[in-house]
């Protein structure tokens, strides 16, 4: 596990995971074009080096609202990691904190938040959100992320709907099994389904805005107006992310619409990304064209189901290794020196 690379996790989780469980993870909406498009759209693009700038020490290190991540590579917020491996969320922290990153836990993991806080004191967690209906179940949710030390509210707005996911109504994948749940949703003595409701508007985040002194950070944003009525609603971030290709298939890959949406926000706060960041150099392009900082999605289950917590470590690894060296190659000290001259888009 020490050598493998990306790609051999992903081989190792495919032959360790129940086929269905496999297939939740790897697939996306439709015809998944989208999803493809995601991690093809990065090899696309290429990186032009800059040379003799006697690069000796190297800074990896960012801060966002708040929160310290040594390398911009975050976990993003995936469902169900008790799928993965029986320590579940717990053991992806505990691998976050060590890395020294920022775990986005999902609403719909499988071990409490609360949990997931005990087992990893150091970790920086911050909590996605999909808004509920019903409004007051929702600000039990909030007030449990505050308690539990999260340090800012991630609201998933590409979801008015579950995307049609064909691998998944396949293989008949609709439910865990029976040993798992949605752990934050227990209320009382049931447990809720997570809903993913069309409801949810522009006026909703005026609700947790009042709800929260929480920075809210509007996940699933691909569209340049969307960005612009984001600020005008008091987002702390922005993250473009089509959600991996698992929600509305052929919209665009993500690094293909950060360009607009940086210009569009102009700095008024920081942009993140997410969706088929796989290399060092998918990190750097990323920054280069106007993010803060990434996230990884699948990678992080697929170190999660072939070696737990280790494995988790070592995917994180990975990626800090690989960004420190394209970094070195070309020619930044720091992630801070990225821009967008440093990228090349074909013509
Ligand atoms: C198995 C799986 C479960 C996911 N669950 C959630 C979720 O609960 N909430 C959310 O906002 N996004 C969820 N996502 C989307 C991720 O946060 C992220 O946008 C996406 O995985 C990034 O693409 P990547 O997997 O190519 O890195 C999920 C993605 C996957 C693959
Ligand atoms: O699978 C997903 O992508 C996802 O976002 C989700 C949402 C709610 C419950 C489970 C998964």
């Amino acid at each position: 596990m020490e050598r493998w690379t990306l790609r051999e996790f992903e081989a190792a989780a495919r032959a360790r995971l129940d086929p269905a469980h496999y297939d939740y993870f790897a697939g996306g909406a439709g015809d998944e074009v989208t999803m493809r498009a995601n991690e093809a759209a990065f090899g696309r693009l290429g990186l032009l080096p800059r040379v003799l700038r006697g690069v000796t020490k190297l800074e990896t290190d960012v801060t966002l609202l708040g929160s310290h991540a040594a390398v911009p590579v975050l976990v993003a917020p995936t469902a169900f990691h008790r799928l993965a491996d029986p320590e579940g969320e717990r053991a992806t922290a505990r691998a976050a904190a060590a890395a020294e990153t920022i775990m986005i836990v999902s609403m719909a993991a499988t071990v409490a938040i609360e949990d997931v806080a005990a087992a990893a004191p150091e970790a920086e967690l911050w909590f996605q959100l999909y808004v509920q209906p019903d409004l007051a179940f929702t600000e039990r949710l909030v007030r449990r992320a505050e308690s539990a030390g999260c340090k800012a509210l991630v609201v998933t707005a590409d979801s008015p709907v579950m995307g049609l996911r064909e691998r998944d109504l396949r293989n008949g994948f609709d439910d865990l099994p029976a040993h798992l749940c949605c752990e934050n949703l227990r209320d009382g003595d049931r447990v809720r389904p997570v809903v993913m409701s069309p409801e949810p508007s522009w006026e909703h985040l005026g609700l947790l805005r009042e709800m929260t002194s929480l920075p809210i950070v509007l996940k699933g944003v691909t569209h340049p107006a969307d960005a612009r009525l984001a600020l005008g609603h008091g987002v702390a971030a922005i993250m473009v992310s089509n959600h991996g290709g698992r929600q509305l298939d052929t919209v665009p890959a993500t690094i293909e619409l950060l360009p607009e949406i940086a210009a569009a926000v102009g700095g008024a706060v920081p942009v993140l990304l997410d969706g088929g960041v796989r290399r060092g150099t998918d990190v750097l392009k990323a920054l280069a064209l106007g993010a803060v900082a990434v996230a990884v999605g699948r990678p992080v289950l697929w170190g999660l189901a072939a070696g737990g917590e280790r494995g988790v470590a070592r995917v994180l690894g990975l990626l800090r290794a690989e960004v420190e060296h394209a970094l070195t190659l070309c020619g930044c000290a720091s992630v801070h020196e990225l821009e967008p001259g440093m990228v090349r888009r074909p013509c």
